[in-house]
């Protein structure tokens, strides 16, 4: 705590309250205060609270205000209040009708009667109700005096009448307070605080504010007080402003002023955060950075606190809070005046990433400019003539070149300025001239914690390498506080997004999208909602962000929660299906990868691969489509692949869960010689040739099969053979040979008759089926065989599937229900095929299968 005076039990009290000192993280000593302004100190912890337009919005507004006010009992509170939200610049509109002589007589009577509403709404009384008219009745005269006025007076008018706002919200504020009865004052903020224009902006004239605040609470022995925010007087005692957002200044010069122990300040944002929430969805509030970290964030973009806002309360040390007023019981950021900790957010050093936009970067060049002293000085002397603000400078070791990024509606002028500056060098030909390039953002990441922390610098420029963002220029000072680089304006909101992952998420953070959730894409959502809990303690963050069936689609922001994913596809929200907005959504900027997995049997999906894979997405797949079907597409997938960095795994096409591609490859990829593949590559036609031995018809047992989920969609590219001779293609092209469909000897086993007609008529006609199977059935049996479906692909290149009767003792002959078997004869294994047996169709081992390959594909992302 920083006040000697402060007693035990106030400091039980001020700990209580909303915003704890105590909570401050140790930082250097803010220095003792002086003698003179321990004489307004009661004792009691001082806590200054601000609040924003948005928290005095209406009457709701302000009795929230009352109620968070309320809690914070127990010391002096001081409490700086904006306008009500749009006054101000309803006041400006006002200002600027009447100069150009348009009616403004509606607004002012729109804006009178809103206050005058509000303050019927909180009963705040007839005095205050009083004070309102007569306050609405100067604004009226001073927007009179505007019309046909003198530049000066005009001027002065108007400083007048934009303070109006702050008036009228502390009247009501301190009313509903319980006004002075209740130990509420209330400070016209124009009557202390003394200001004057100064080289940064508006500048305190501490002494006399000081001084006359000391006399004004002199005059007012009342304990707590609300004051206007924004509005201050200059020298000669005129009414002014300090500037837009000016009411976190005021909040910030008061808590110097009383040498306050906090100061909090209400909006409507949680807190500061990682990044711009509205480019990046997932920034997250940081709980506590230094003010250093603040200013630099605030500098570059964050918009909660002004640069400006933090002088006065730095000078003392005084840590700052905000808070949202809306989510009182979130705990906001604190502001701090020690050092940033690395590990105060649990994030590591960088603490936050700005984007500044509108800038570009100026260069000047040549061969003449190395080794010769003086030139950065002549530089940014000329810029600083031309009054051209310098955002960063970079500049070689070489000194060949230095270039700075300036503010793009400056960049003409800084332009001129150091051609004309170096007019004689560039003439001679030493220097080349200047190149300006426009559209440019500076992309700063910021942390106190990055002094002396290897790695944060790889970090950011891997995520932008990943992100595909090219960097124009980088800066980082001896501070290592902050580290920006220069990126085009078109590459920025990527590059901002690229960052935050790099240093908020995970490296395995996957969006993920998935199609067909049928049997197996069912399966495979309870399987995700059962492991994603403890993959993400692992650090694959697998985020379910898509869903979508033949008709609909669901796409959530955050994230879908597998177990309810299929009642959120069937709930309102979900929409009519559209497979590019789909995809657009999983590669979501902010994520840094994204996944498509595909359990449907469409072609119309498939065809999608190729782009797919192209922007960058993986695709993961049991759809036998995209690997067996025509061959330019498939090639089009390999090229895809190649070029756009995504990749497409298979493995359940073949075997469901076996790892049957994965030994191929793993043989191919160790240098051996495929010589040929046979076997049963069919769980159904396993299942059904496994069971039917005529004590049941073949038609039920297809039936049962399909219920099962052992099935294709129409049964009839089982039973057909096609099923079976896609998964020939797909591992005859694994093995590097290429082979179509309709290279494939196929024998079916759907009567002619049954092969065109609809999926629905074919199951209500599937007994047709059953006298010629009880035939063959039969008649191997008669040769003490058995039936079984195999499928070949023979060193020549030979391809064929059917049925064959198969002697009791072969290895086809005592495998269990949906076994597949498949052999591979290679140069290593000639004599003694490698095989891999196990079940080879149904949702929950396809559904297996499918999720390896998203976890082989997410383990290896770096
Ligand atoms: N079952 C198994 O044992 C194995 C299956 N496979 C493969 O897994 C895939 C899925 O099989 P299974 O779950 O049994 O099939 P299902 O028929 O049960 O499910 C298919 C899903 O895909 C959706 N779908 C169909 N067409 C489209 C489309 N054009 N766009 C978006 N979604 C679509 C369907 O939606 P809707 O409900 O609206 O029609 C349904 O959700 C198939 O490719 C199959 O070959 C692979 C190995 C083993
Ligand atoms: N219907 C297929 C499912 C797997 O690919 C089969 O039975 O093998």
């Amino acid at each position: 705590m920083s006040s000697a005076t402060f007693s035990n039990e106030a400091a039980n009290a001020a700990a209580a309250a909303a915003c704890t000192v105590a909570e401050a993280p140790a930082g250097p000593s803010p220095g003792a205060r002086p003698a003179e302004q321990e004489a307004h100190r009661t004792g009691f912890p001082i806590h200054v609270h601000k609040f924003g337009g948005s928290s005095l919005a209406d009457a709701g507004r302000f009795r929230q205000v009352r109620a968070l006010l309320e809690a914070d009992h127990g010391g002096r509170r001081v409490v700086v209040v904006s306008a009500m939200q749009g006054t101000t610049d309803a006041l400006l509109a006002l200002a600027a009708n009447a100069v150009h002589g348009r009616d403004w007589a509606p607004a002012w009577a729109a804006l009178r009667s809103r206050h005058l509403a509000a303050a019927d709404a909180l009963s705040t009384g007839a005095v205050v109700h009083d004070a309102l008219l007569e306050g609405f009745d100067t604004l009226r005269e001073q927007l009179a005096g505007l019309s046909g006025g003198e530049a000066e007076r005009i001027e002065g008018l108007a400083a007048a009448i934009q303070g109006h706002g702050e008036l009228w919200s502390s009247l009501l504020l301190q009313a509903l307070l319980g006004g002075t009865a209740a130990g509420w004052e209330r400070l016209d903020a124009r009557e202390v605080l003394v200001v004057h224009p100064g080289e940064m902006g508006v500048a305190v004239d501490r002494e006399q504010s000081r001084a006359r605040l000391q006399a004004w609470l002199g005059r007012h022995p009342g304990r707590d007080l609300v004051i206007t925010g924004f509005i201050a007087r200059d020298a000669a005692g005129a009414p002014t402003t300090l500037g837009r957002n000016g009411s976190d200044y005021s909040a910030a010069i008061f808590a110097e002023l009383f040498d306050a122990d906090a100061l909090t300040i209400w909006t409507d944002v949680d807190g500061v955060l990682s990044a711009d929430p509205r480019l990046v969805p997932d920034a997250v509030c940081l709980k506590s950075i230094s003010y250093a970290e603040a200013c630099e964030l605030a500098y570059f973009g964050a918009k909660v606190l002004h640069p400006q806002t933090l002088a006065p309360v730095q000078a003392r040390g005084i840590p700052v809070r905000i808070r949202n007023t809306l989510r009182p019981q979130a705990p906001g950021t604190l502001i701090h005046p020690g050092r940033g900790d690395a590990e105060a957010n649990g994030h590591g050093p960088v603490k936050g990433l700005s984007l500044v936009d509108g800038l570009a970067v100026l260069e000047l060049a040549g061969n003449g400019l190395v080794g010769v002293p003086g030139i950065a000085e002549r530089l940014f002397a000329a810029l600083h003539r031309s009054g051209v603000s310098v955002t960063m400078i970079s500049q070689g070791s070489s000194e060949h070149s230095i270039c700075c990024v300036v503010r793009a509606d400056q960049a003409g002028r800084g332009e001129a300025a150091i051609r004309a500056e170096f007019s004689e060098a560039i003439a001679e030909g030493q220097a080349q001239g200047v190149q300006v390039t426009g559209d440019i953002c500076v992309l700063a990441a910021v942390g106190d914690g990055m002094v002396g922390h290897h790695g944060v610098a790889a970090r950011l420029f891997g995520g932008l390498a990943q992100a595909r963002v090219n960097i124009r220029a980088i800066a980082q000072g001896a501070s290592e506080r902050n580290l920006s680089v220069a990126v085009a304006r078109a590459d920025a909101t990527r590059a901002l997004r690229a960052a935050h992952a790099a240093f908020w998420l995970s490296p395995q953070t996957v969006s993920v999208g998935l199609v067909g959730p049928g049997n197996v894409g069912r399966t495979l959502l309870q399987q995700l909602a059962e492991a994603v809990p403890g993959l993400r303690a692992r650090g694959i963050d697998l985020r379910l962000r898509a869903l979508a069936n033949s008709r609909r689609m669901v796409l959530d922001h955050a994230a879908i929660a597998p177990a309810e994913a299929l009642d959120r596809l069937g709930a309102d929200a979900a929409t009519a299906l559209d497979l590019e907005a789909f995809a657009a959504h999983v590669r979501a900027g902010h994520l840094p990868h994204a996944m498509i997995v595909d359990c449907s049997a469409s072609e119309a999906v498939a065809a999608r691969y190729p782009e797919w894979l192209a922007a960058g997405i993986h695709v993961v797949t049991p759809n036998k489509h995209a690997g067996s079907g025509e061959w330019d597409r498939y090639a089009a997938i390999v090229a895809a692949q190649r070029s756009g960095g995504g990749r497409f795994l298979y493995e359940a096409t073949v075997g469901a869960g076996l790892p049957v591609i994965l030994t191929l490859r793993n043989l191919l990829d160790t240098g051996d010689v495929l010589h040929a593949i046979d076997g049963m590559l069919s769980g159904t036609l396993a299942w059904l040739f496994n069971s039917y031995d005529g004590s049941r018809p073949f038609s039920a047992l297809v039936r049962e099969a399909r219920a099962l989920g052992y099935t294709e969609p129409d049964p009839r590219d089982d039973l057909s053979g096609l099923d079976v001779a896609r998964k020939l293609v797909i591992l005859a092209r694994e093995a590097g040979r290429g082979l179509s469909l309709a290279d494939v000897e196929v024998e079916s086993l759907v009567p002619a008759e049954l092969q065109q007609v609809g999926l629905e008529e074919f199951l209500g006609r599937l007994e047709e089926l059953d006298a010629p199977m009880r035939a063959r059935l039969e008649a191997a049996h008669a040769r003490g065989c058995r039936l079984r479906h195999l499928a070949r692909l023979d060193d020549g290149g030979r391809a064929s599937v059917g049925v064959v009767a198969l002697p009791a003792e072969h290895a086809c002959c005592h495998t269990r229900l949906t076994d597949n078997l498949v052999q591979f004869r290679s140069a290593r294994y000639a004599d003694n095929p490698l095989v891999v047996q196990g079940p080879g169709a149904g949702p929950e081992v396809t559904a297996a299968g499918v999720f390896a390959d998203v976890l082989a594909i997410a383990q290896a992302l770096r």
